[in-house]
């Protein structure tokens, strides 16, 4: 059977067949009939472009309707009541990463002290998406709503500081992971970069302006040799993708503090680790492999020297994190005019005690009561560094912040999450 195109366009000699004869009257009808042909297949065409461009915005508007979560009368109402705070003086925060692991922890602890909570997450695939649709769950028997969108939806983002006079943002949305960026680089540039920018142009523009404090990352400090680090050392050496990308965002957050009197703080997270967290992290995948009996590739350094991180438990990361949003200071500006100075700053929030990623593994096999299949590799160059260490004076001194769980004790917490979320032996596990 012949398909459409070849019935629109006939490219078969032969197929039509060729009339020979050479009389004038039927020349004239031949003529005519072959322009009337003409005109009839090119209205044919016409018709069939506009119906395929209706058909292309109906299935475009169909497509607009189905990512875009938002808007409506009751959601409206439920973004207000998200946000109401519930103790005096109380914030209203719009925490962006809201589904992931460090926003569903800060979240549920801003509201648990009384303040008013939006969360934002575009629920992505970067890991399995029902762990975030979980974390959703739990926030929203906690009343807090989380709102299923991008960053970089401007028309959304103007609708939620419509609805809301949001005092504070905290930005914790964005493409994580070290390795990831050599496969899929442009995504962090999506979400590290334009997202971080259209929040920030968002934010800038409102009136009130928020005050904002985001997730930077210890990643930041690249080649860094001299430890512990300080926010003073430099920060010009990125040795992956992902780190630049959060080396840029400090310098973008800059300009708008400058230009815009936005309070801005940024965060140094060192390797952050616990119950509800991320599957595409080491000490996660490690505890998944070990109990499918898997092997685990521990990644060696130079010289055959171990690789060490400052791993720091959630629970420290949460106090930070709301430390920092209580000592942010105000926001000068509004509508996109600055009044005047206002506070930019930086902080490492680490636990100050590196570990070796072969004893995170003992510890795991104790815990978890099963010998862990290892093999040791070289580390790849693929952006990893080889340790981490937080110098957290700085933290300490401007918001008490003190990290009080040792990985141990942070890992027992872990693992308990991970057997009664998870269970022994499920096989499907991300
Ligand atoms: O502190 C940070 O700034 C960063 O911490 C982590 O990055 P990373 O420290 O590389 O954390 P993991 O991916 O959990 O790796 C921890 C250690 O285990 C090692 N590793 C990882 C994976 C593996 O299969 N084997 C292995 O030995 C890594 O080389 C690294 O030394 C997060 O993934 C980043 O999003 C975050 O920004």
């Amino acid at each position: 059977m012949p398909s459409l195109e070849d019935e629109l366009f006939p490219s078969t000699p032969g197929k039509f067949k060729i009339d020979r004869g050479h009389n004038i009257n039927r020349q004239f009808h031949r003529c005519f009939a072959s322009t009337s042909t003409m005109f009839i297949w090119a209205l044919f065409l016409i018709a069939l472009t506009a119906s395929y461009l209706s058909f292309q915005s109906f299935v475009d508007s169909g497509n607009r309707y189905f990512t875009a979560s938002w808007g409506g009368i009751q959601w409206e109402k439920q973004i207000r009541n998200s946000a109401k705070t519930n103790r005096p003086g109380g914030m209203s925060v719009l925490v962006t990463g809201a589904a992931g692991f460090i926003g569903s922890h800060v979240s549920l602890a801003l509201k648990k002290r009384g303040d008013g909570v939006v969360g934002l997450d575009n629920f992505n695939n970067y890991y399995d998406p029902s762990l975030k649709k979980a974390r959703q769950s739990l926030l929203h028997s906690q009343a807090i709503l989380v709102v299923e969108g991008d960053l970089n939806d401007v028309k959304l983002m103007a609708k939620l500081f419509d609805l809301v006079a949001f005092t504070h943002v905290m930005h914790l949305a964005a493409q994580a992971g070290v390795r990831y960026a050599m496969e899929n680089p442009s995504s962090y540039v999506h979400s590290n970069i334009a997202g971080l920018v259209t929040l920030l142009e968002t934010c800038k523009s409102a009136n009130p302006q928020p005050a904002i404090v985001w997730a930077s990352s210890s990643s930041v400090y690249g080649l860094n040799d001299k430890v512990p680090f300080s926010e003073l050392d430099r920060t010009d050496q990125p040795a992956s993708l992902y780190a630049a990308t959060k080396k840029a965002g400090e310098e973008i957050t800059h300009t708008y503090n400058h230009i815009y009197g936005l309070a801005i703080t940024g965060l140094r997270f060192f390797t952050v680790y616990g119950p509800w967290g991320r599957p595409d992290m080491a000490y996660f995948s490690f505890t998944r492999n070990i109990l499918q009996g898997k092997t685990i590739t521990i990644y060696r350094g130079k010289n055959k020297a171990d690789l060490a991180r400052d791993f720091t438990y959630i629970d420290d990361i949460v106090k930070g994190c709301l430390g920092s949003l209580d000592t942010s200071g105000r926001s000068t500006g509004s509508g996109g005019k600055k009044r005047g100075p206002a506070p930019y700053r930086n902080f490492n929030l680490g636990n100050t005690t590196p570990v070796k990623v072969p004893t995170l593994v003992n510890i795991l096999e104790k815990h978890l009561r099963v010998k862990a299949k290892r093999k040791i590799m070289e580390m790849p160059g693929n952006g990893d560094v080889p340790y981490t260490h937080a110098n957290i004076s700085l933290a300490r001194r401007e918001f008490g912040y003190k990290p009080t769980t040792d990985l141990q004790t942070g890992l027992k917490k872990f693992v308990r999450w991970y057997l009664s979320y998870y269970g022994y032996n499920r096989k499907d596990v991300w």
